[in-house]
Formats: C-alpha cells, structure tokens, sequence
C-alpha cells in the first residue's frame, strides 16, 4: 500500500554494483566484460573460447541494430541459447519462462545492457524474450549462439510485441 511518505527503495545493487538478487528465471544469466581504457579509446573482449563461464560452443553470430525506439517481437527458440551482447546505444531485454517443465515457468525477469556496464546476457530455449531500444540512437547487439540459422526452417515461435499473454511488457 502507498503511503504519504512513499514506497521504499529495496536493494538494487551491491557495493560493487553486481546485481542485488538473483534471476527470476532458471537459467537466465550474465557474464560480466570488461572495458580496458586503451591509448586510442576502449578496447573490449566479447567471448573467449577458454572462458569456463561459457556453457556453448559458439557457432553463429548475427550483429543488429535496433532503430531508436525499435522494438522486436516476442519469441523463443526451441534449440538455440542466445548470447546477446549490446555494442552501441542501451536496450532492455525482457524475459519470460514459458517453459511448461521448468521450476521457474511464468517468471520474469529484466536485463539492461549497454557499452557503458557490458555483459553477456544469456537466454535458455523455451524462455520468450524480446528486445527494445530505449535510446535515442540506433543501437546494436550481437547475438552469439550455438545453433546455425536455418533459413529454411527458422528456429523461431513468436507472439506480438503487445501480446497480454506475458505478465510483463516489452
Ligand atoms: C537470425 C537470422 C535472421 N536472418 C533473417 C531472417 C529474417 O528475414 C531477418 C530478421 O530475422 P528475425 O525476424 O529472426 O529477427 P528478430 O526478430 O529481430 O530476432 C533476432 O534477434 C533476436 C534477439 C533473436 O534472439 C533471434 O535469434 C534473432 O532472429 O533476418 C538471417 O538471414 N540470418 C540469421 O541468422
């Protein structure tokens, strides 16, 4: 219930700025890059092979832009796992487990990425997910997956941006 002095901030972050609760959704995870301050700007390690957070064998990547404001549809892969990885502008990810058999199925959950803090964020198959520019420039990520894009059968399933299905917006 709101009160006349209003609704406390709960813990967001921890000191060093790691998030201060875990995912919501199974499986749902980051890898937190680092930006090295370089003689002629930044320089940023995206994925190495011989890192043991990396729970894939990386074998497809897609670099896309998002125009401002842009936003994609609702979906989910029924094989692949996403490795999303913003290079330029901020976007949100929303998250959703529609996963009939997972313990988390119906949770939700946000991530938002950017150059400024990078990170990978990881996306499980079967968990809708969507994406949404909230800068005011074009902004681009990569995805890194598992799983070569089949254009003739396109691991895709959607459902609109404005879907009522999810208990989240895009
Ligand atoms: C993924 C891909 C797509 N395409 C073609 C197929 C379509 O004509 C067009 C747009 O693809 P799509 O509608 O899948 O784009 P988004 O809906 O923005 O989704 C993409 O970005 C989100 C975050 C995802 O997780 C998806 O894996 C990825 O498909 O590019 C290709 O030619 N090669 C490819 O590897």
């Amino acid at each position: 219930m709101t009160s006349r002095t209003g609704v406390k901030d709960p813990q967001s972050v921890r000191p060093d700025g790691s998030r201060a609760t875990p995912f919501a959704i199974a499986g749902v995870r980051t890898i937190a890059l680092h930006n090295v301050l370089t003689r002629s700007g930044v320089l940023t390690e995206i994925l190495r092979t011989d890192w043991p957070e990396l729970s894939i064998a990386p074998r497809h990547v897609i670099l896309a832009t998002m125009n401002p404001g842009g936003i994609t549809d609702w979906h989910r892969h029924r094989m692949q796992t996403d490795h999303l990885v913003a290079i330029g502008g901020t976007i949100k990810l929303v998250l959703w487990d529609g996963r009939e058999d997972s313990p988390t199925h119906g949770a939700a959950d946000v991530i938002r990425m950017g150059v400024m803090r990078p990170l990978i964020a990881i996306v499980p198959p079967g968990v809708w997910h969507g994406l949404r520019n909230e800068s005011g420039v074009p902004a681009s990520y990569l995805n890194i997956n598992d799983v070569p894009y089949d254009h003739a059968d396109p691991d895709n399933h959607r459902l609109p941006a404005d879907s009522p299905l999810p208990p989240i917006a895009l």
